[in-house]
């Protein structure tokens, strides 16, 4: 929907409307493969606030134009060859009929709200119209894509053919058969007779769902996301008055945000961002694609388990090694897949195949053949040198060393090895299979050649090629700042819950706290042990931090190192939902400490965005 198109557009009407009289009907096709991509991204990211009314402007420009076709009294027909998405499906709907080729890729729907954008092209008020405002809610506010079939059951599309051949022809057919029909070349809406489905806002039950509605959304959003809340309200604003009026009311909502840092964004994160990963932007481009044929994994705690799950899940065979664990590590991967066949999600053969990649053993001779080998033992140096060296020489020819150490430079424990130049860093973030980043951490004596063939199948998701920098300075201090950081939230006397519900409040997932719970306070305890004996080793005095402190009281004094083993900031009831330990508020709030709720925001959101230029300015990528 580039400038061009749009003037292009408004010609095209200008032109249907003098030729009116010797017109039969009009076929909107593609001559691309997809049929249309909608509004043009690239476009909107160069808009800005002082733009609004020219935007406005252009958008009501576009729809007139659409208006001008679709009431022009002739059959409109759209041949939909391929994908329609946001602006591209809202020319789909220009069409008082539609034709879709079958084809399992093709996607229908309005994906704008993901983008910080909503469908004011038409798309809230039409979609709304033709399924009510309760069914269409899913399409309009959750960005639900779709396929022909499922358009076709929706009344979104009527007819769908075997191959693109067959569009023409059935759309002249179709034009030919509405002939001196005027209800075909009509909408719905523009029918005397049309009723919403389900109702409008004055039909009883329709109000009490929507007293509810802003309440549902902002649970989900938390109100960081304007366009869901902009579409809900052009839905609900527009079902209660006419057609024309409720497409100027999506126009000044789509306008306020196609002008927003919001859009600007979430379109570069979620679309040229995602496009450049998924395309393989940062990856070496002669590398052949590689993958591991037997993985070996040392330590069968939380992360050793989770790896063992991500790999065998690849379908790759995995040795999971642990002294006395290694059973119950394996037990870890018949859980997560149990639940899953549990909802009818996997089939019970799926499991097995999936659990019989899994081979636990105690024994380093079955490791004999792997062609990686990643230890992910506890955060202790020498522990990790004696598993790097009775584990390395099972390594099959070519095959290459990991360590998953959060914290510890890879660099000093490739000295253990006997070939530095083939061990690197993978550190997989917990819980390992729920996250999709992958970081890795090249030494300086890692061979460049065996970081490219990595990086590109190490994990489950993405991969940061970070040369140490990722763990020790951004992912480490990001934690530590959040319990602690200079003076540390916690231990100024700041409440739990206060940390916790802000860090919501700015848009993580889950508090700070809960997160250092996850990945175990002792791993933390284990890494400051670690430090401290480096220190001493060069004759020096580790001075710890009052967080670093803190985490260790809870580990050393109250016995709290965690989510694992049993509890740490937060208590877990069997079967209940998590509540923050009750004793954080004896031990370490303090009356009558004064805090600002947005100092705090700033300071968890501020550390991120310093931790993450300062990676850009170091080169890591
Ligand atoms: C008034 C109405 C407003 C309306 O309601 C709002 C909207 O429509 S919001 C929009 C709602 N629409 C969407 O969210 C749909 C966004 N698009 C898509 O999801 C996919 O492109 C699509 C599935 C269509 C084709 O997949 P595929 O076949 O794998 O192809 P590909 O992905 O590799 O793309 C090829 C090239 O085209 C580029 N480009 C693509 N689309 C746009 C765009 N809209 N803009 C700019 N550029 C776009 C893409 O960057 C790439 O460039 P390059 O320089 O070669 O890297």
């Amino acid at each position: 929907m580039c400038l061009q198109w749009q003037t292009d557009l408004t010609q095209a009407a200008e032109q249907v409307l003098k030729d009116k009289a010797s017109i039969q009907g009009i076929i909107l096709a593609s001559a691309k493969s997809t049929f249309f991509a909608g509004a043009d991204l690239k476009g909107v990211m160069r808009s800005q606030a002082s733009d609004g009314p020219r935007v406005f402007t252009e958008i009501e420009g576009i729809k007139k134009a659409f208006r001008t076709i679709e009431t022009l009294g002739v059959p409109v027909v759209s041949c939909l060859n391929g994908t329609a998405l946001g602006g591209g499906w809202e020319v789909a709907l220009i069409g008082h009929h539609r034709i879709a080729t079958a084809n399992p890729k093709t996607q229908f729907g309005l994906p704008e709200v993901t983008l910080g954008l909503i469908p004011g092209g038409g798309g809230i008020t039409k979609m709304t119209r033709q399924l009510g405002l309760l069914a269409a809610q899913p399409y309009v506010l959750e960005s639900k894509l779709f396929g022909p079939e499922e358009a076709q059951k929706l009344g979104l599309v009527h007819e769908i053919v075997a191959s693109d051949d067959q569009l023409r022809p059935r759309a002249l057919a179709h034009i030919a058969a509405a002939q001196g029909q005027p209800e075909a070349a009509q909408h719905l809406w523009d029918r005397k007779d049309y009723k919403m489905p389900g109702g409008t806002p004055s039909n009883p039950k329709i109000a009490g769902m929507l007293s509810v509605a802003p309440a549902v959304l902002k649970q989900k959003t938390r109100g960081l996301y304007p366009a869901p809340e902009a579409a809900l309200a052009a839905m609900v604003e527009g079902a209660m008055v006419d057609f024309d009026t409720a497409m100027r009311i999506e126009s000044r909502y789509l306008a306020g945000l196609m002008t927003s840092q919001v859009a600007r964004n979430m379109i570069n994160t979620f679309f040229f961002n995602m496009n450049s990963i998924k395309g393989g932007q940062s990856r070496p481009k002669a590398a052949p694609r590689y993958k591991p044929q037997k993985v070996g994994i040392l330590g069968a705690g939380m992360m050793g388990s989770g790896i063992a799950y991500s790999q065998a899940s690849r379908g790759i065979a995995t040795v999971l090694k642990d002294r006395e664990a290694a059973e119950k590590g394996k037990a870890y991967s018949h859980k997560l897949t149990q639940k899953r066949v549990d909802k009818g999600r996997m089939t019970a053969d799926k499991q097995a195949a999936l659990l019989s990649l899994i081979q636990p053993t105690a024994s380093a001779s079955d490791l004999k053949g792997c062609d990686l080998i990643i230890e992910a033992v506890f955060e202790n140096r020498e522990l990790k040198a004696k598993v790097t060296q009775e584990a390395e020489p099972m390594l099959a020819e070519g095959g290459f060393f990991a360590s998953n150490t959060s914290t510890l430079p890879i660099s000093g424990l490739a000295t253990a090895s006997a070939n530095a130049n083939k061990f690197v860093g993978i550190h997989f973030f917990s819980p390992v299979d729920k996250m999709q980043l992958v970081e890795i951490i090249r030494g300086a004596q890692t061979m460049t050649r065996r970081l490219r063939v990595l990086r590109l199948r190490a994990g489950p998701g993405q991969v940061a090629d970070c040369g140490e920098r990722l763990a020790r300075f951004l992912y480490q201090p990001y934690l530590w700042h959040l319990c602690d950081g200079r003076r540390g939230m916690l231990g100024e006397g700041i409440p739990a819950p206060v940390i916790e519900n802000l860090a919501m409040q700015v848009g993580m997932p889950v508090g700070p706290l809960a997160v250092l719970d996850e990945t175990a306070l002792s791993l933390s305890v284990h890494v400051l042990d670690q430090t401290r004996e480096d220190f001493a080793k060069e004759g020096k005095t580790y001075q710890a931090t009052p967080g670093e402190l803190l985490v260790e009281r809870m580990v050393k004094e109250h016995k709290r190192p965690g989510r694992a083993a049993g509890g740490g900031f937060y208590d877990y009831p069997a079967g209940q939902k998590k509540v923050l330990w009750p004793e954080l508020k004896t031990r370490f709030e303090k009356s009558g400490v004064s805090y600002s709720q947005q100092d705090i925001k700033d300071r968890l959101l501020y550390r991120q965005a310093v931790e993450t230029a300062r990676c850009l300015q170091e080169g890591v990528c």
